[in-house]
């Protein structure tokens, strides 16, 4: 039987996250204390999966758990998904808001309810604790009359707690998007795939240019970037990447091989096939207006001249630096010629050119610069 970890105890977000995980499938649901429970519970193997929160609409990345994917290997991420997530006051039982003094619950969810607090419990102390549903059970066993907890609508019912106020996050369509971890890779079959790597940049100027500059190359689309500290000194930082595609994909093996070259050090966090509301993102272009297809068109043919006149400065630069150092280049031997043109027609076919016109493009194109 397959057993799923999830911080318990039962009631909270990341319970909801493993049924809706499920669907109708059968598995053992393991409560755990901490989000680094979870994680042991899988590297132990008591459990074949973990459900982890990893980002919210309102707060961003949940850090504890980008942390807690770097510093475990033996983890990877299997699978993404959503989940609406809606907050509720909640009380022993029925009482005004100015009789509250103390609201427990997790970070994350004091965190997105910030405003709420401020607005109608300003006298109150915030008291984090390991989940949403321990809050919740803690009120019970407790009892406490000035005490509340934020949590979702399962905790109330679970507990038998009195509502108090419901849907009280600062954005009414918050949501949370929970990873599925294991210890074996995904295999890429047929499905779209998104990619979480980490990587460790080198400190020094352009250093974040010369890595995003690879999935350019490539024309692999990130879909989320941001950094966090190294914890080795103040200012070195490491770079959290979502990609689209599988590792195992061509062109993001060849990414992932230079920036492992290239970088301080790569982790890869797992390559997993892509939510659906990813796989959905994309407008289908018969839905897009004949207008604004036509503007993309015209705006792609600005953008082709301006990268010709990107080219011609950079040519000019490498010139002139030729001959202050005296060592003007020959002329590429035609091996090397060969190799960029055979390059140059192998991208064109990927993209569904013909990579007789792209050739012939490409060598009036040279010709003219080597001109200047
Ligand atoms: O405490 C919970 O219920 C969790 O599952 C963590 C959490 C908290 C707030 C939003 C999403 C997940």
């Amino acid at each position: 039987m397959r057993k799923i970890g999830y911080l318990g105890p039962r009631g909270t977000f990341s319970d909801q996250a493993a049924l809706q995980y499920l669907g109708e499938e059968q598995a053992e649901l393991v409560p755990c204390n901490t989000l680094e429970d979870v994680c042991r519970s899988v590297i132990e193997g008591i459990c074949s999966e973990g459900i982890l929160p990893i980002e919210n609409l309102i707060e961003g990345s949940v850090n504890p758990v980008l942390d807690l994917l770097l510093e475990t290997p033996q983890v990877t991420i299997q699978a993404e998904f959503m989940l609406p997530v809606a907050h509720y006051l909640l009380a022993p039982s029925e009482r005004s808001l100015s009789e509250i003094k103390t609201v427990l619950s997790h970070p994350q969810a004091l965190s997105q309810c910030r405003q709420y607090l401020a607005n109608h419990l300003p006298q109150a102390i915030l008291v984090p604790v390991e989940s949403t549903a321990l809050a919740a059970k803690r009120l019970v066993e407790e009892g406490g009359h000035g005490m509340a907890a934020i949590a979702p609508l399962a905790s109330a019912n679970r507990y038998g707690l009195a509502i108090l106020d419901k849907n009280i996050q600062d954005q009414p369509h918050n949501c949370t998007r929970f990873v599925v971890i294991g210890t074996e890779p995904v295999p890429m079959k047929n499905d779209t795939y998104k990619t979480s790597l980490a990587v460790s940049a080198i400190d020094c100027p352009g250093a974040l240019h010369s890595i995003l500059k690879e999935f350019a190359w490539q024309g692999i689309n990130l879909t989320r970037i941001e950094s966090r500290p190294a914890k080795t000194y103040l200012g070195e930082y490491i770079f959290y990447i979502d990609l689209e595609g599988h590792r195992c994909q061509p062109e993001v093996a060849e990414v992932l091989q230079k920036l492992a070259d290239e970088s301080r050090g790569i982790s890869i966090l797992g390559s997993y096939p892509a939510s659906r509301r990813l796989q959905g993102q994309e407008p289908e272009p018969s839905m897009a207006t004949l207008q604004s297809l036509r503007s993309d068109i015209d705006l792609i043919d600005r953008q082709l001249v301006q990268l010709l006149g990107k080219r011609l400065k950079l040519v000019k630069r490498v010139g002139e630096l030729e001959q202050q150092q005296g060592s003007v280049k020959e002329p590429s031997p035609p091996k090397e010629q060969q190799v960029q043109v055979a390059a140059i027609r192998q991208l064109a076919v990927q993209q569904g050119l013909s990579p007789d016109v792209v050739e012939k493009s490409y060598r009036l194109l040279l010709d003219y610069f080597v001109q200047i």
